[in-house]
């Protein structure tokens, strides 16, 4: 691994490590932790903080402390971000600030280009951002569901070169090491395929984590075709963070993609989702990819979900061949009501007056998947 190109890295601290007990926050594992962001700060290295935690660290304050109840989790979740936040806090002699989001955040262009200017700011400023979920205000639709995910999504909308997840184990192994003792640690993963997935197991039945190995692989994933060099390693040994301090790899080293995608290709790819689906023929011929316009309502033969102008859309064959993800210009409704009209000379010159259906400069091309 090659640190000496480091200016700004992504940290992602997982919910073992603040909260080892449930018991509210401990400092035990941060110390370590904290020391690696000072080190890497003093050398001109931008960081940004991603850290889970507030459901295991507000949980002790609750008479239901096992509880799986949503809106249990979520008051946790609000009770145990204030604890988690000065814990941090504590342990660093200059400005932190905290940052709560959704996936209803990121997947908006606008509010993902102010989340961007955000986050510059911030480390223009030299104030560490920390980055959870905003789990308190989240439903379904609109969580991401994993800090891993969320910290490969924040790594790309700050432009970072690395991305390092600290899990409570040394990084991705052949299988899953809780249930096979002859599992062994993969140290460099050039080529993140179905194999690589294949070995990951969930999260240890009872344990504190929430996604297991596939939501880092996934984050992995996301990360390295930003460009992104991303780490596994265990967050419990101080002897990973001085590895990486000198150059080291403690643990899984998935490598970034050497032409990484254009940021807001990516964008589209890996971090907006599809609020709706558009549905032409099985023998619908030429790439969208090349060519956004040739998406045309007489195409179309059905559309799903409902969406907004600026909601991005997957458009798909109806044998389910996913072609591309795009900004719809068109809402499900009007859509709709185009896409049925039995006069084509009305929909021709509806859709001439209005403009093309998907946007060109905000589409990703899923024709190669
Ligand atoms: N192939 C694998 N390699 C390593 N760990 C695995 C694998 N498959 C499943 N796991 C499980 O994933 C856990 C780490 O994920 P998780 O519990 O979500 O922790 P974190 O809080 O670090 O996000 C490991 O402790 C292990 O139980
Ligand atoms: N946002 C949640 C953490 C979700 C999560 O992914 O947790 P973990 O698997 O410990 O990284 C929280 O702060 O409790």
């Amino acid at each position: 691994m090659n640190r000496a190109n480091w200016k700004r890295i992504v940290i992602k601290v997982g919910s073992a490590l603040i909260a080892p007990n449930r018991q509210g926050c401990s400092s035990h594992y941060l110390l370590s932790i904290a020391q690696f962001i000072v080190k890497c700060r003093a050398e001109g290295i931008q960081v940004v903080l991603v850290s889970s935690g507030s459901v295991a660290a507000g949980s002790h304050q609750f008479k239901a402390q096992d509880s799986d109840d949503i809106a249990i989790k979520k008051a946790m979740a609000a009770a145990g971000q204030t604890e988690m936040i000065s814990t941090w806090d504590r342990l660093f002699d200059f400005p932190s600030a905290q940052i709560l989001l959704t996936h209803a955040d990121l997947r908006d262009r606008e509010r993902y280009v102010s989340i961007r200017d955000t986050l510059f700011s911030l480390l223009d400023n030299d104030i560490l951002p920390i980055v959870n979920e905003n789990d308190t205000v989240t439903t379904d639709k609109l969580k991401v569901g994993d800090n891993d995910n969320l910290s490969a999504m924040v790594a790309a909308a700050a432009d970072a070169d690395s991305l390092i997840i600290c899990s409570d184990i040394d990084g991705l192994y052949d299988k899953n090491p809780h249930e096979h003792d002859d599992a062994k640690l993969l140290s460099w993963v050039e080529n993140i395929d179905e194999s690589i997935y294949a070995m990951a197991g969930g999260a240890a039945k009872g344990g504190v984590g929430t996604g297991g190995m596939r939501t880092k692989i996934e984050a992995a994933e996301k990360a390295v075709s930003h460009g992104i060099d991303t780490f596994i390693i265990n967050g419990f040994t101080e002897l990973s963070f001085n590895m990486l301090l000198e150059g080291k790899n403690p643990g899984t080293h998935f490598q970034a993609h050497e032409v990484p995608m254009k940021e807001n290709v990516h964008w589209m790819r890996h971090t907006s989702n599809a609020q709706g689906e558009v549905i032409v023929e099985s023998n619908f011929a030429g790439s969208l990819g090349d060519d956004s316009e040739k998406l045309t309502s007489s195409e179309i033969v059905d559309v799903k979900g409902e969406f907004s102008v600026g909601d991005t859309i997957l458009v798909r064959k109806n044998d389910g061949t996913k072609l591309v993800k795009a900004r719809s210009n068109y809402s499900s409704c009007l859509l709709n009501f185009i896409a049925k009209q039995e006069n084509e000379e009305f929909a021709t010159e509806f859709e001439e007056k209005t403009g093309p259906i998907i946007s060109n400069q905000h589409l990703a091309n899923l024709e190669k998947e």
